[in-house]
């Protein structure tokens, strides 16, 4: 038998589970906030606010008259005046004339019950006392996928799960992620590829990279960020130009692979630019109905670009990669990746034939997002 050694009561981290147990670092405080979110339980963020998210809310009989929405709903509820006193893109807080449960308060929340359901206004814009607490909750919501709209003190307040509005930061860092395998994975395009994954303890989206052609030091790879559209790469959908620009990354980069150079696509779990799959079909939901790309988000209180661009900074550093030909015709991304340490030597170019279902799409990135695109 080996050396029978019982380990001392600290080696089990006894000590150190108890005290995380009274003091959660601030990333478990995020990850107990998200879950929270989607299981429709209550937040405290900071010292005072306490937040039921309106959509998810699991204690349905729960009520306010007090609500936080994002700047763009307020607007949409007719509370635009007091927008610019609120401050601009600042989540606004309501008051309703009298209590309402979340079922009634869902229209608040929802812009898609904006023409079905008469809301029980009248609504009053108050001061908001705790703003970075209030633009917290805006962003817990995105990384949730949940509709950003809260009862505000609700009653019952059940127990909430507190947080900082500083956690956010340590939460969301992109030095949390690492390779956490990698393999032979020749595809269609090409056979000489790997796939490389990442896994951040925080985040349970797990980014890949493919690796085509033999990577070398001698030549920057062509390199694709790509941001996961479930529609697009698996259903074909001709709403975007997801689908066939990945495609095509790929046949780009089998061709270099073929010159002697290599590629590296990333594969960003970053759906719908970031607000995530179901809050992405709602946007599409609200485009039937007649706004563009961008308005749909903001008319779900919601960022237009949301992608964390660092984050893939990080996956190029671990892969050993810093110089890159990006192919894009988003500025935004090579900015990104330029501040976030990555030297982007050449811009390539990545516009894909349109479609009738993409024309309008394409048009409002050209012409409202700044898409370099003819
Ligand atoms: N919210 C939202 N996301 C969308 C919509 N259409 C596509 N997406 C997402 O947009 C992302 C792709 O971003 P795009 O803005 O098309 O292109 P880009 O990556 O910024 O720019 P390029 O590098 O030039 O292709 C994917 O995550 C898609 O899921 C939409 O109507 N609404
Ligand atoms: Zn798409």
């Amino acid at each position: 038998m080996g050396k029978a050694e019982r380990p001392h009561s600290a080696h089990y981290g006894v000590r150190s589970l108890s005290a995380s147990a009274a003091y959660p670092s601030p990333e478990r405080r995020v990850a107990q906030a998200v879950d929270a979110l989607r299981h429709g339980w209550p937040l405290r963020i900071g010292d005072g606010l306490t937040l039921l998210p309106i959509e998810t809310a699991a204690e349905r009989a729960t009520q306010s008259a007090q609500m936080l929405v994002s700047a763009a709903r307020a607007e949409t509820l007719r509370l635009g005046n007091q927008r610019a006193a609120a401050g601009g893109h600042h989540p606004v807080f309501i008051r309703a004339a009298e209590a309402l449960d979340v079922r009634a308060a869902l229209p608040i929340a929802d812009p898609a019950l904006d023409t079905a359901n008469p809301l029980k206004g009248p609504f009053k814009a108050l001061d908001l006392p705790w703003l970075a607490e209030a633009e917290a909750a805006m962003e817990l919501a995105r990384i949730a996928g949940i509709l950003p709209a809260f009862l505000v003190d609700p009653d019952p307040a059940g127990e909430p799960v507190s947080l900082e509005p500083t956690d956010l930061a340590a939460w969301s860092a992109p030095i949390n992620l690492s390779v956490a395998t990698r393999a032979h994975l020749p595809i269609a395009r090409e056979e000489e590829a790997d796939i490389i994954a990442f896994r951040s303890a925080n985040d349970m989206r797990e980014h890949v990279a493919l690796v085509l052609g033999e990577q070398t030091s001698d030549r920057p790879p062509l390199v694709r960020l790509h941001s996961e559209c479930l529609t697009g790469d698996i259903f074909g959908s001709l709403k975007c130009d997801c689908g066939p620009q990945l495609d095509a990354a790929l046949a780009a980069m089998s061709a270099e692979a073929a010159a002697g150079g290599w590629g590296v696509l990333l594969y960003m779990r970053q759906e719908g630019r970031g607000i995530g799959l179901i809050n992405k079909l709602r946007a599409y939901r609200l485009q039937d109905e007649g706004v563009d790309t961008l308005e749909a988000n903001q008319r779900l209180g919601l960022p237009e670009e949301a992608r964390d661009f660092p984050l893939a900074a990080r996956m190029l550093d671990l892969l050993a990669v810093r110089e890159v030909r990006l192919m894009t015709n988003n500025l935004e991304k090579v900015t990104a990746l330029e501040n976030a340490g990555v030297k982007v030597i050449e811009r390539v170019p990545h516009q894909l034939p349109s479609n009738p279902h993409n024309t309008r799409y394409l048009a409002t990135k050209r012409d409202r997002a700044g898409h370099l695109l003819t």
